[in-house]
């Protein structure tokens, strides 16, 4: 419904310098947004904002943060500017604000050039139309808009800027944006306009750097509370339960037809849990970047209108959803900061209502988040945003989850703890299942205890281990070094631009795609972990320390790796470098940096080499990592000792071949054994090793089948159920 203008332009018109009394803003508020009163400290920020004053004002999630700013819009006639980290967000506001007959109008790429033309010759008349502009940082930082924005203000049109989501400015918090840093500037560009910075999710150090790098002048510093009092906070334990899918589907059916947000870490997960909460009768639907921009705005508008309850969703489905009713918001994975976490489990009750915050913790997703937080450090500390300390941050960010979930105690105070408030014990009256039930809990985190060390004697995750420090100095796992890698992310999830979403669009764009050739690949390193283990356990049964990188393992891995270097000069052709001092150099270098750490790590580094050798296309490439003298002829090569004809390539091999047959069948494996065979019999080899099939020979080879056969290929990737025990190893998708 279109609203006359009353009251906005009465109080705007007669003078612009004149304050608004409380009950004048009261009445905007109810007029326009049918609000009856202000709530928190909404009112305290508007009238600081109206006599010129910066403000920081610190709001928990839904707490109103938009009013600040929208109310100032209408009790002056001129224009606010709001900055905002995303389009959707934009947009989301914009037709909330115009429903309600406000002047609000965005500017974005997104826009046609007519429309944008449009908005342009409004803010250039006399008397712009426009009453709320809401744009990105990184319009802001192009000069052609802030040359427009100088003429607003020189025309004494410009009333406030509001940064919305301040906290994206500070590398210190949880969404940084380096196109946020642009907005220092504002304050020498456009001096004398107050300056709003409103964010959820600061911690101290975040609320500080925000003042800082904003420029705010003596601002008016507003915090309310973190607390969400009608939130009730909840961990669940994936290693305790059988089958946390069911039980999830327990928990939405037993709360009714309630809306509600689950957040995965991954696409793959959000598309399988869904599929499995549909086929259980519950109304839901999957979200992510993966889906076209069709499909995911019919899932957020049928979920805004109820037509289903459910969505399930990576971080994508993010800042910015308002919808007030959303009863449960569950995390199934954990998530990667406090910061993220308070951001998502606040929209829940936004109505105030009571709501509900539900964890799902397992230690395989632990692992998977500390791999991918590390890689995401590395990559950091490349890129120049290195200068803004974000090393070490993120882990130890992430290690206040993990003791959110693993510690015991109130979950409440934990997190408002976090946030740097001083809680006392009685806050919580029992609105966490740690409070509620502290025994049950207890006994909830023995198990967990033994569960992980379960886990840790059986080997568990051994690939992406939970130390970190394994792959500290290291140009990334195995998993980073394959030809596909520099292919980047393709597309964002969450629309941030951080090394954070970088480093998981990354990791999807590896391997999301390909979950059957990773599940595979899976298989085949299974295959080498055992055989080293078996191997290495014969050999040293007496021994004490089974985890020891033993010499026969080292000399086996030194043999892989002159035999891949062999087959890689055969595919390359010119392959310049002394095999053995290369296969040794090679060796060495995975033993200096893996030795120490056990027999896993090591073997997987050596895996990555021999992997790297059989796929990289570059001879150049090889030598150069090398750094070895010239090598004699290939025909010349001897080896001191030649091998029996059951080498540990041979035998590695037959493991492999039980893995492959397992996976795709006697008729395909036999089909990579004859090519392989063929070539390790080829005279210049002069070994009677047969050659161990590069992951590409295997991958291309499986690819091809799966074209011939796609109905029995999909009946196969379908057998990958979520519940398999192979779902439980972890893979980056
Ligand atoms: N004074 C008020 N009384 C009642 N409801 C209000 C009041 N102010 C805002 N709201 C409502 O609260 C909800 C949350 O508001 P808003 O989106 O501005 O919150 P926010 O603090 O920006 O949250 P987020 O941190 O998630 O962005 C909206 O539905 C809004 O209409
Ligand atoms: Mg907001």
């Amino acid at each position: 419904m279109k609203k006359s203008p009353l009251p906005v332009q009465n109080l705007g018109a007669k003078d612009k310098q004149r304050k608004c009394g409380r009950e004048a803003l009261v009445k905007l508020l109810r007029w326009n947004f049918g609000h009856p009163d202000f709530r928190g400290n909404q009112l305290e920020a508007i009238e600081a904002i109206l006599s010129g004053r910066d403000c920081f004002c610190l709001m928990p999630t839904g707490g109103g943060k938009s009013m600040c700013y929208q109310i100032p819009a209408l009790a002056k006639s001129g224009i606010v500017l709001v900055i905002s980290p995303l389009i959707a967000l934009m947009e989301n506001q914009v037709m909330a604000l115009k429903e309600k007959g406000i002047a609000a109008e965005f500017l974005s790429s997104t826009q046609t050039s007519q429309l944008r033309n449009k908005i342009h010759e409004d803010l250039d008349r006399g008397q712009p139309s426009i009453r709320l502009l809401y744009v990105t940082p990184e319009l802001i930082a192009t000069s052609g808009f802030m040359s427009k924005l100088k003429k607003i203000h020189g025309r004494g049109l410009l009333n406030l800027i509001a940064v919305d989501e301040a906290h994206c400015i500070s590398s210190w918090g949880h969404d940084f944006r380096p196109s946020y840093r642009k907005l220092s500037s504002l304050r020498n560009q456009l001096q004398d306009v107050p300056i709003l910075a409103l964010t959820a999710t600061a911690v101290p150090k975040v609320q500080k750097d925000v003042i800082y790098s904003l420029n705010l002048q003596d601002p008016l510093v507003l915090k309310s509370s973190f607390n969400r009092p009608n939130i009730y906070y909840e961990v669940r334990y994936k290693d305790l339960m059988d089958d946390a899918y069911a039980d999830l589907c327990d928990v939405l059916k037993s709360a009714g037809d309630v809306c509600a947000i689950v957040y995965c870490l991954e696409r793959t997960t959000c598309d399988d849990l869904s599929t499995h909460l549909s086929k259980t009768g519950i109304s839901c639907a999957a979200y992510h970047a993966g889906l076209n921009n069709k499909l995911r705005s019919s899932v957020l508008d049928d979920w805004i209108c109820s037509k289903i309850q459910v969505v399930v969703a990576t971080v994508a489905f993010g800042m910015g959803i308002d919808r007030k009713d959303v009863r449960i918001v569950c995390h199934f994975n954990i998530p990667k900061s406090m910061e993220a976490f308070y951001q998502e489990s606040g929209r829940a009750g936004r109505d105030q209502l009571p709501s509900r915050s539900l964890l799902y913790y397992g230690v395989d997703d632990r692992k998977r988040m500390e791999f991918i937080l590390s890689i995401a450090e590395s990559k950091k500390l490349q890129s120049s945003d290195s200068q803004y300390g974000l090393s070490k941050k993120s882990t130890s960010d992430f290690y206040l989850m993990v003791e959110y979930c693993e510690g015991s105690g109130c979950r409440r105070k934990k997190i408002l703890e976090s946030f740097g408030e001083e809680v006392s014990a009685s806050l919580c009256k029992k609105s966490c299942d740690a409070c509620e039930h502290p025994n049950l809990v207890a006994k909830y985190l023995e198990e967990l205890t033994t569960a992980i060390a379960v886990h840790q004697r059986n080997g568990f995750s051994k690939i992406l281990s939970s130390s970190t420090d394994a792959f500290e100095n290291e140009n990334f796992s195995e998993f980073w070094n394959r030809n596909d890698e520099a292919s980047g992310s393709e597309e964002d999830i969450s629309d941030s631009e951080d090394g954070f979403e970088v480093a998981k669009g990354i990791s999807r764009s590896k391997f999301s795609k390909k979950t059957g050739i990773n599940e595979k690949i899976e298989l085949l390193q299974r295959a080498e972990e055992n055989y080293y283990r078996n191997k290495a356990h014969d050999k040293q049964a007496n021994k004490p320390d089974k985890n020891a990188v033993s010499g026969a393992l080292r000399e086996s891995s030194k043999q892989r790796l002159l035999d891949a270097l062999k087959q890689a000069h055969q595919r390359l052709g010119d392959l310049k470098v002394d095999f053995e001092a290369s296969s040794t150099i090679l060796e060495n270098e995975c033993f200096k940096k893996y030795g120490k750490s056990g027999k896993s790590f090591y073997y997987s580094q050596v895996a990555s080499k021999v992997r790297w050798l059989s796929t990289t296309s570059s001879a150049a490439e090889i030598t150069n990592q090398i750094g070895t003298g010239i090598m004699p002829p290939l025909e010349n090569i001897t080896r001191k000792e030649e091998p029996s004809p059951r080498t540990v390539s041979t035998m590695l091999h037959d493991e492999r071949k039980k893995e492959v047959k397992k996976v795709i069948g006697e008729q395909h494996c036999g089909d990579i054994e004859s090519k392989t065979s063929v070539k390790a019999s080829t005279p210049q080899m002069q070994t009677k090793l047969p050659a161990i099939p590069s992951f590409s020979q295997f991958v291309n080879s499986r690819k091809s089948k799966e074209m011939q056969q796609p109905k029995a290929s999909e009946e196969k990737e379908h057998h990958h159920s979520p519940n398999k025990h192979t779902k439980k190893r972890m893979r980056l998708q």
